[in-house]
C-alpha cells in the first residue's frame, strides 16, 4: 500500500498535508501521531471513505475502490456504531459469509474473549469487548491487508496480548498490517517500521530500533517530533 502527497481540508482546515507513506507487503506498519494528527483521517482515505484533495493511493498497485471490490482489504476503524442490535457472534457469522475462506469464527471468537458474549447486543457490550467485536470482524475474512485503527485502545492487558499474539500470527502468514496507536509498548512489541505523524505529515519513519538509536525511548522521539495542542 502507498500512500504519495496526500492532501486533505475539512472544515476549513488542512488535516493531511502532503502525506506519503508505504505499508510494506507482508510486514506491520504503525502510525503514531498525537490526537488530531491526522491518522483516521488517513485511513479513512485509503479505505475509500474519504477522497483526498490531492495525491494518490493504491492498494496492490490498484486504485483503492477496486482494491476494496476485491475484498482482500480489511478494516477496523475507530467506532462503529453501526452494529447497535446485533449480537456478535450473529455479525462475525454474517461478515463471514461474505468471504470466500473465512476464519472459523467460533476459534476467532475465542480468542478474542467473544464466546460467552453470544447473546449480548453490540450495543450492551463494553468499550473494550466492542473493539473485540471490531477487530474480528476486520480479520475474520483473511485480509491480505488490514487497517487497525487503535485496535487495542479501552483493552484489558489479557486481552491486550491475545491481540498482539493473533497480530504476530497473522503477520508471520504474510498480512500486511497497518495499524494506529497510542501505546509506545504496542508499536514497539509489533511494528516493523514506524512513522510518527503531525499536523497531516509524516514526520520522522523508522525501525524502532533505528528510532530510538541514540538512547531516546519512542516516547521521547515521539514527544520531539510532535507538537502538543495542550496550553500549559
Ligand atoms: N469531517 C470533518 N470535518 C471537519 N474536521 C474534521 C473532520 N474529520 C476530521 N476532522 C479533523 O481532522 C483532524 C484530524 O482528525 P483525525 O481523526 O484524523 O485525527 P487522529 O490522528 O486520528 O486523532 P486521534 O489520535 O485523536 O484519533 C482533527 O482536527 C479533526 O477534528
Amino acid at each position: 500500500m502507498e500512500a504519495v502527497d496526500l492532501r486533505l481540508a475539512l472544515g476549513g482546515r488542512t488535516v493531511l498535508d502532503g502525506l506519503t507513506l508505504a505499508a510494506e507487503r507482508g510486514r506491520t506498519t504503525a502510525l503514531l501521531g498525537p490526537n488530531g494528527a491526522g491518522k483516521t483521517t488517513f485511513i479513512r482515505c485509503c479505505t475509500g471513505v474519504l477522497e483526498p484533495d490531492a495525491g494518490t493511493v493504491r492498494i496492490g498497485g490498484q486504485a483503492v475502490g477496486r482494491a476494496l471490490a476485491g475484498g482482500r482489504v480489511g478494516v477496523m476503524p475507530q467506532d462503529s456504531g453501526a452494529w447497535s442490535g446485533i449480537r456478535p457472534l450473529e455479525m462475525l457469522r454474517h461478515l463471514a459469509g461474505l468471504h470466500a475462506s473465512p476464519l472459523p469464527v467460533d476459534a476467532l471468537a475465542e480468542r478474542l474473549g467473544l464466546h460467552e458474549l453470544a447473546r449480548t447486543p453490540y450495543r450492551r457490550l463494553s468499550g473494550g469487548q466492542k473493539q473485540a467485536v471490531n477487530l474480528a470482524g476486520a480479520l475474520v475474512g483473511r485480509p491480505e491487508l488490514v487497517f487497525l485503527d487503535e485496535p487495542t485502545a479501552g483493552m484489558d492487558p489479557h486481552t491486550r496480548r491475545a491481540v498482539w499474539a493473533l497480530l504476530r500470527e497473522l503477520r508471520a502468514a504474510g498480512t500486511t498490517v497497518l495499524i494506529t496507536t497510542h501505546a509506545m509498548d504496542e508499536a514497539a512489541e509489533l511494528a516493523d517500521r514506524v512513522h510518527i505523524i503531525d499536523a497531516g505529515r509524516v514526520r520522522v519513519s523508522g525501525t524502532v530500533e533505528e528510532l530510538a538509536a541514540d538512547g531516546r525511548s519512542l516516547e521521547q522521539v515521539f514527544l520531539d517530533h510532535t507538537t502538543s495542542r495542550i496550553r500549559p
